[in-house]
């Protein structure tokens, strides 16, 4: 193994281990915004409100997408992720009400 070999193994070796970490944060940040909407979805089934709120969706993602801009993430990205968690959100306050 040459020495630009080694160099570049061991900065890949880190970036994994960075990326490792990264991903357990978004695991346990995942895990506890679900238990937030876990809790909107039984306050909406006992009080008779609507899986979705289109409007508020809307202020989530004007927001994120300012955010992602900010962090230099892609903003369609960003907008595409959040939805993909609130539809999985949604279906789970659906099954709360039936
Ligand atoms: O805030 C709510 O009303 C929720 O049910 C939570 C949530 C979300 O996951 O952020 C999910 C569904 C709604 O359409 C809007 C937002």
């Amino acid at each position: 193994m040459t020495d630009t070999t080694a160099r570049a193994a061991d900065l890949l070796k880190g970036h994994r281990e960075s990326i490792d970490r990264l991903d357990a944060i978004l695991v346990f940040t995942l895990a506890e915004r679900f238990k937030h909407t876990q809790g909107v979805g039984v306050l909406k089934a006992t009080h008779d409100l609507p899986p979705s709120d289109p409007a508020r969706e809307e202020k989530q993602i004007a927001r994120l997408r300012d955010l992602a801009n900010e962090a230099d993430l892609d903003p369609e990205f960003a907008e595409k992720f959040l939805n993909f968690i609130i539809q999985e959100v949604i279906k789970h306050h659906e099954r709360h009400q039936s």
